[in-house]
């Protein structure tokens, strides 16, 4: 089965177009005013409806309260909701009941204990994405979308459920990350990014094409 793409951070439609075309199954949509990323409520509703039917809308939060869930279940009708944050298991098991919606769990890793930790959802979330914990030295760092990776040798030969594959993806490196991980599918922000948060039509197009011939 070819691996699978997400692009997060869209926040404009013609990058939301550009991913389309060059095939993405997911498109993400980033609720978390703090980030380059963050789109409101009405925006994502937009970019959402020209995506519908042809990729999979993924509405990322990071801790977000039951107002914000509610809304975006309603106002944008997400077909996954990713949770980003510091998360508990119940807390997961809530927004999946609260939006009807199957929840990507992400975990942001560093070393074994925290590919370990993932087992703590296998009941609640549907998915869990394996994204970089940025290092102390990055600063002011985000959850995520930092462009920073982890050792994929952490993920090597481990019999797990499927999951997702983030941190540090490039059109350059995808196609190793890949070979040592086996993920199934992969998800990319600021590697097809110009500057935080402006999307790169080019950039989106060869980071598909080299995923897609990956394996
Ligand atoms: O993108 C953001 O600004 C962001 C903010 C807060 C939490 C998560 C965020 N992004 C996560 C992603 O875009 C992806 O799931 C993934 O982490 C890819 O990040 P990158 O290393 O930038 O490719």
């Amino acid at each position: 089965m070819p691996v699978e793409v997400k692009i997060c951070g869209l926040s404009t439609p013609e990058t939301v177009d550009a991913a389309l075309d060059a095939g993405a199954d997911l498109v993400g949509f980033v609720f978390f005013p703090k980030s380059p990323r963050n789109v409101t409520l009405e925006q994502a509703a937009t970019l959402a409806a020209r995506a519908r039917g042809k990729a999979r809308i993924v509405t990322l939060v990071v801790d977000a309260d039951d107002a914000l869930l509610e809304a975006i279940a309603a106002e944008v009708r997400p077909d996954l909701i990713q949770a980003h944050g510091s998360e508990t298991p119940e807390r997961i098991a809530q927004i999946a009941q609260l939006t009807a919606k199957p929840v990507i769990k992400a975990i942001r890793v560093k070393d074994d204990a925290d590919i370990d930790a993932a087992a703590d959802y296998s009941t609640v979330a549907s998915l869990i994405l394996y994204d970089a914990k940025a290092p102390e030295t990055l600063g002011n760092a985000l959850p995520g979308g930092n462009g920073h990776a982890f050792d994929w040798g952490l993920l090597e030969g481990g019999k797990r459920p499927a999951f997702m594959l983030a941190g540090g993806l490039t059109p350059e490196n995808v196609a190793e990350a890949i070979r040592v991980t086996g993920a199934p599918v992969v998800d990319v922000s600021s590697g097809v990014e110009s500057a935080p948060g402006i999307k790169d039509i080019d950039l989106i197009r060869k980071f598909i094409e080299a995923a897609k011939s990956a394996r």
